[in-house]
Protein backbone atom coordinates (compact mmCIF):
# COMPACT_ATOMS: atom_id res chain seq x y z
CA UNK A 1 0.00 0.00 0.00
CA UNK A 2 1.44 3.31 -1.00
CA UNK A 3 1.44 6.79 0.93
CA UNK A 4 -0.23 8.97 -1.57
CA UNK A 5 0.67 12.60 -1.07
CA UNK A 6 -2.91 13.38 -0.24
CA UNK A 7 -2.96 10.12 2.61
CA UNK A 8 -3.55 11.75 5.62
CA UNK A 9 -1.18 11.62 8.63
CA UNK A 10 -1.31 8.34 10.54
CA UNK A 11 -1.48 8.18 13.82
CA UNK A 12 -1.08 4.89 16.64
CA UNK A 13 -2.29 5.37 19.85
CA UNK A 14 -1.32 2.81 22.95
CA UNK A 15 -4.54 2.95 25.57
CA UNK A 16 -2.41 2.06 28.47
CA UNK A 17 -4.12 3.85 31.30
CA UNK A 18 -5.69 1.20 32.61
CA UNK A 19 -4.63 -0.28 36.15
CA UNK A 20 -5.02 -4.13 35.59
CA UNK A 21 -7.54 -4.80 38.59
CA UNK A 22 -8.24 -8.21 37.26
CA UNK A 23 -4.84 -9.63 36.91
CA UNK A 24 -3.94 -8.40 40.34
CA UNK A 25 -0.36 -7.18 40.38
CA UNK A 26 1.24 -4.99 42.71
CA UNK A 27 1.56 -2.96 39.47
CA UNK A 28 -0.63 -2.02 36.38
CA UNK A 29 0.00 -5.42 33.80
CA UNK A 30 1.78 -3.61 31.08
CA UNK A 31 4.53 -3.28 33.17
CA UNK A 32 5.06 -6.69 33.54
CA UNK A 33 8.35 -8.09 31.82
CA UNK A 34 7.60 -11.20 29.70
CA UNK A 35 10.82 -11.91 27.13
CA UNK A 36 12.90 -9.14 27.84
CA UNK A 37 10.41 -6.06 27.55
CA UNK A 38 7.25 -4.84 29.28
CA UNK A 39 3.83 -5.40 27.92
CA UNK A 40 3.63 -1.82 27.25
CA UNK A 41 7.01 -1.85 24.91
CA UNK A 42 5.85 -5.20 23.06
CA UNK A 43 2.50 -3.46 22.19
CA UNK A 44 4.25 -0.06 21.50
CA UNK A 45 6.37 -1.86 18.88
CA UNK A 46 3.85 -3.27 17.45
CA UNK A 47 1.93 0.35 16.20
CA UNK A 48 5.85 2.16 16.18
CA UNK A 49 7.31 -0.46 14.04
CA UNK A 50 4.86 -0.14 11.11
CA UNK A 51 6.32 1.69 7.82
CA UNK A 52 2.73 3.25 7.67
CA UNK A 53 2.61 4.25 10.71
CA UNK A 54 3.47 8.42 11.20
CA UNK A 55 3.47 9.02 14.94
CA UNK A 56 2.48 6.70 18.51
CA UNK A 57 0.77 8.29 21.40
CA UNK A 58 0.93 6.40 24.48
CA UNK A 59 -2.23 7.12 27.00
CA UNK A 60 -0.81 5.58 30.47
CA UNK A 61 -2.07 5.26 33.79
CA UNK A 62 -1.53 8.62 35.84
CA UNK A 63 1.42 7.55 38.39
CA UNK A 64 3.62 5.61 36.03
CA UNK A 65 4.02 8.28 33.24
CA UNK A 66 7.70 8.60 34.56
CA UNK A 67 7.94 5.12 33.32
CA UNK A 68 6.01 5.24 29.81
CA UNK A 69 8.47 8.12 29.27
CA UNK A 70 11.58 6.15 29.86
CA UNK A 71 10.32 3.31 27.66
CA UNK A 72 9.07 5.57 24.67
CA UNK A 73 12.16 7.82 25.10
CA UNK A 74 14.15 5.02 22.40
CA UNK A 75 11.08 5.42 20.31
CA UNK A 76 11.32 8.60 17.87
CA UNK A 77 7.63 8.17 16.35
CA UNK A 78 6.18 8.81 19.74
CA UNK A 79 5.26 12.46 20.11
CA UNK A 80 3.10 12.42 23.25
CA UNK A 81 2.98 10.00 26.75
CA UNK A 82 -0.38 11.58 28.07
CA UNK A 83 -2.02 10.11 31.53
CA UNK A 84 -5.46 8.34 31.06
CA UNK A 85 -8.47 9.12 32.41
CA UNK A 86 -10.64 6.64 35.02
CA UNK A 87 -12.23 4.70 32.31
CA UNK A 88 -10.96 3.34 28.68
CA UNK A 89 -13.65 6.02 27.16
CA UNK A 90 -11.98 8.35 29.22
CA UNK A 91 -8.46 7.15 28.22
CA UNK A 92 -9.86 7.51 24.14
CA UNK A 93 -11.23 11.12 24.73
CA UNK A 94 -8.04 12.21 26.42
CA UNK A 95 -5.94 11.21 23.03
CA UNK A 96 -8.99 12.68 21.07
CA UNK A 97 -8.25 15.69 22.79
CA UNK A 98 -4.45 16.11 22.28
CA UNK A 99 -4.80 15.11 18.69
CA UNK A 100 -7.19 18.07 18.57
CA UNK A 101 -9.01 19.18 15.03
CA UNK A 102 -6.02 17.24 13.01
CA UNK A 103 -7.50 15.15 9.83
CA UNK A 104 -5.76 11.77 10.81
CA UNK A 105 -6.60 8.19 10.40
CA UNK A 106 -5.91 7.24 14.42
CA UNK A 107 -5.91 3.39 15.36
CA UNK A 108 -6.34 2.65 18.99
CA UNK A 109 -4.68 -0.24 20.31
CA UNK A 110 -4.68 -1.78 23.46
CA UNK A 111 -1.50 -1.77 25.49
CA UNK A 112 -2.74 -5.04 27.44
CA UNK A 113 -2.41 -7.15 23.99
CA UNK A 114 1.08 -7.33 23.15
CA UNK A 115 1.12 -9.31 20.03
CA UNK A 116 0.62 -7.18 16.85
CA UNK A 117 0.47 -8.98 13.38
CA UNK A 118 2.17 -6.35 10.97
CA UNK A 119 -0.26 -7.66 9.00
CA UNK A 120 -3.64 -6.55 10.88
CA UNK A 121 -1.99 -2.79 11.47
CA UNK A 122 -2.00 -2.70 7.47
CA UNK A 123 -5.02 -4.48 6.72
CA UNK A 124 -6.72 -1.44 8.96
CA UNK A 125 -4.68 0.99 7.51
CA UNK A 126 -6.09 -0.04 3.86
CA UNK A 127 -10.05 -0.36 5.33
CA UNK A 128 -9.55 3.63 6.24
CA UNK A 129 -9.07 3.71 2.91
CA UNK A 130 -12.87 3.14 1.95
CA UNK A 131 -14.54 3.26 5.45
CA UNK A 132 -14.73 5.91 8.18
CA UNK A 133 -14.56 3.29 11.40
CA UNK A 134 -12.50 -0.17 11.41
CA UNK A 135 -13.15 -3.05 13.82
CA UNK A 136 -10.77 -6.50 14.27
CA UNK A 137 -12.42 -9.32 15.32
CA UNK A 138 -11.77 -13.16 14.90
CA UNK A 139 -14.40 -15.48 14.70
CA UNK A 140 -15.69 -17.51 17.97
CA UNK A 141 -15.19 -20.94 18.24
CA UNK A 142 -17.21 -21.31 21.28
CA UNK A 143 -21.23 -21.57 21.44
CA UNK A 144 -22.15 -18.50 23.19
CA UNK A 145 -25.03 -18.27 25.91
CA UNK A 146 -26.81 -15.37 27.05
CA UNK A 147 -27.38 -15.61 30.82
CA UNK A 148 -30.13 -14.05 32.06
CA UNK A 149 -31.55 -13.98 35.76
CA UNK A 150 -30.13 -16.49 38.23
CA UNK A 151 -28.03 -18.05 35.73
CA UNK A 152 -30.37 -19.31 33.42
CA UNK A 153 -30.24 -19.44 29.42
CA UNK A 154 -31.69 -16.51 27.79
CA UNK A 155 -30.66 -17.28 24.50
CA UNK A 156 -28.12 -18.67 22.01
CA UNK A 157 -26.93 -16.26 19.35
CA UNK A 158 -26.21 -18.14 16.48
CA UNK A 159 -22.55 -18.26 16.17
CA UNK A 160 -21.98 -17.76 12.42
CA UNK A 161 -22.24 -14.11 12.83
CA UNK A 162 -20.46 -13.48 16.35
CA UNK A 163 -17.13 -12.27 16.15
CA UNK A 164 -14.82 -11.54 19.15
CA UNK A 165 -13.75 -7.67 19.62
CA UNK A 166 -10.04 -7.26 19.33
CA UNK A 167 -7.90 -4.06 18.84
CA UNK A 168 -6.72 -1.88 16.59
CA UNK A 169 -9.54 -0.20 16.25
CA UNK A 170 -8.82 2.70 13.61
CA UNK A 171 -11.42 5.85 12.41
CA UNK A 172 -10.73 9.02 10.22
CA UNK A 173 -10.44 11.22 13.80
CA UNK A 174 -13.72 13.81 12.89
CA UNK A 175 -15.68 10.79 12.53
CA UNK A 176 -14.80 9.12 16.25
CA UNK A 177 -15.07 13.06 17.90
CA UNK A 178 -18.64 13.44 16.06
CA UNK A 179 -19.29 10.09 17.38
CA UNK A 180 -18.24 10.70 21.06
CA UNK A 181 -19.74 14.55 20.93
CA UNK A 182 -23.22 12.85 20.34
CA UNK A 183 -22.64 10.16 23.24
CA UNK A 184 -21.92 12.88 25.83
CA UNK A 185 -25.62 13.78 25.23
CA UNK A 186 -26.66 10.57 26.47
CA UNK A 187 -26.79 10.28 29.98
CA UNK A 188 -26.84 6.47 30.27
CA UNK A 189 -23.56 5.69 28.11
CA UNK A 190 -21.28 2.99 28.60
CA UNK A 191 -18.79 1.70 26.54
CA UNK A 192 -16.11 -0.97 26.28
CA UNK A 193 -14.63 -0.47 22.90
CA UNK A 194 -14.39 2.62 20.38
CA UNK A 195 -16.21 0.98 17.53
CA UNK A 196 -19.39 0.50 19.33
CA UNK A 197 -19.44 4.46 19.93
CA UNK A 198 -19.65 4.77 16.40
CA UNK A 199 -22.38 2.02 15.17
CA UNK A 200 -24.66 3.48 18.64
CA UNK A 201 -24.31 6.88 17.76
CA UNK A 202 -23.77 7.26 14.15
CA UNK A 203 -25.79 4.48 13.13
CA UNK A 204 -24.99 5.98 9.26
CA UNK A 205 -21.73 5.07 9.00
CA UNK A 206 -20.54 1.73 8.39
CA UNK A 207 -18.04 -0.07 10.77
CA UNK A 208 -15.46 -2.54 8.74
CA UNK A 209 -15.01 -5.44 10.31
CA UNK A 210 -11.18 -6.85 9.47
CA UNK A 211 -9.59 -10.12 10.57
CA UNK A 212 -7.95 -9.98 13.31
CA UNK A 213 -5.62 -12.42 14.85
CA UNK A 214 -5.97 -15.41 17.60
CA UNK A 215 -2.38 -14.67 18.51
CA UNK A 216 -3.45 -10.77 20.04
CA UNK A 217 -4.81 -12.28 22.13
CA UNK A 218 -5.96 -9.61 25.65
CA UNK A 219 -4.20 -10.06 29.09
CA UNK A 220 -6.47 -9.96 31.15
CA UNK A 221 -5.80 -12.78 33.94
CA UNK A 222 -3.10 -14.18 35.05
CA UNK A 223 -3.63 -17.06 32.56
CA UNK A 224 -3.35 -14.68 29.91
CA UNK A 225 0.57 -13.69 30.83
CA UNK A 226 1.08 -17.77 30.52
CA UNK A 227 -0.31 -17.83 27.41
CA UNK A 228 1.42 -14.73 25.76
CA UNK A 229 4.51 -15.80 27.09
CA UNK A 230 4.21 -19.03 25.67
CA UNK A 231 3.54 -17.30 22.22
CA UNK A 232 6.53 -15.21 22.53
CA UNK A 233 9.02 -18.10 23.65
CA UNK A 234 6.77 -20.05 20.24
CA UNK A 235 8.30 -17.34 17.98
CA UNK A 236 11.44 -17.17 19.07
CA UNK A 237 12.31 -20.49 19.02
CA UNK A 238 10.77 -20.31 15.26
N1 LIG B 1 -8.79 3.86 32.34
C1 LIG B 1 -8.33 3.04 31.38
C2 LIG B 1 -8.67 1.66 31.40
C3 LIG B 1 -8.12 0.84 30.43
N2 LIG B 1 -7.27 1.34 29.50
C4 LIG B 1 -6.58 0.46 28.57
O1 LIG B 1 -7.50 -0.24 27.77
C5 LIG B 1 -7.00 -1.53 27.47
C6 LIG B 1 -8.04 -2.61 27.76
O2 LIG B 1 -8.45 -2.48 29.11
P1 LIG B 1 -8.36 -3.61 30.22
O3 LIG B 1 -7.87 -4.87 29.66
O4 LIG B 1 -9.67 -3.61 30.95
O5 LIG B 1 -7.20 -3.03 31.18
P2 LIG B 1 -7.31 -2.61 32.68
O6 LIG B 1 -8.36 -1.54 32.83
O7 LIG B 1 -5.93 -2.26 33.09
O8 LIG B 1 -7.76 -3.96 33.39
P3 LIG B 1 -8.83 -4.19 34.54
O9 LIG B 1 -10.18 -3.87 33.91
O10 LIG B 1 -8.67 -5.60 34.93
O11 LIG B 1 -8.48 -3.21 35.65
C7 LIG B 1 -5.72 -1.75 28.31
O12 LIG B 1 -4.60 -1.66 27.47
C8 LIG B 1 -5.81 -0.63 29.32
O13 LIG B 1 -4.54 -0.14 29.77
C9 LIG B 1 -6.98 2.70 29.48
O14 LIG B 1 -6.24 3.16 28.61
N3 LIG B 1 -7.53 3.52 30.43
C1 LIG C 1 -11.54 -2.95 23.29
C2 LIG C 1 -11.60 -4.41 23.68
O1 LIG C 1 -10.29 -4.91 23.86
C3 LIG C 1 -12.23 -5.19 22.54
O2 LIG C 1 -12.35 -6.53 22.88
C4 LIG C 1 -12.36 -4.65 24.96
O3 LIG C 1 -13.70 -4.26 24.80
C5 LIG C 1 -11.73 -3.98 26.16
O4 LIG C 1 -12.45 -4.39 27.31
P1 LIG C 1 -11.83 -4.23 28.77
O5 LIG C 1 -12.87 -4.66 29.73
O6 LIG C 1 -11.45 -2.78 28.89
O7 LIG C 1 -10.63 -5.14 28.83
Amino acid sequence: MDASPTTPRRVGVLLAGGVGARVGLDRPKQLVELHGRTILEHSLRGLHDHDLIDEVVVVMAPGHLDVARSVAAAYDKVTAVLPGGSTRTQSTLAALAHLGEADCHVLFHDAARPLLPRRVVTDCLTALGTYAAVATAVPSTDTLLEVGPERTLRSVPPRDSLQRAQTPQGFHAEVLRRAYEVAAGDPGFVATDDCSVVHRYLPDVPVAVVAGDERTLKVTTKLDLVLVEALMRLDEEG
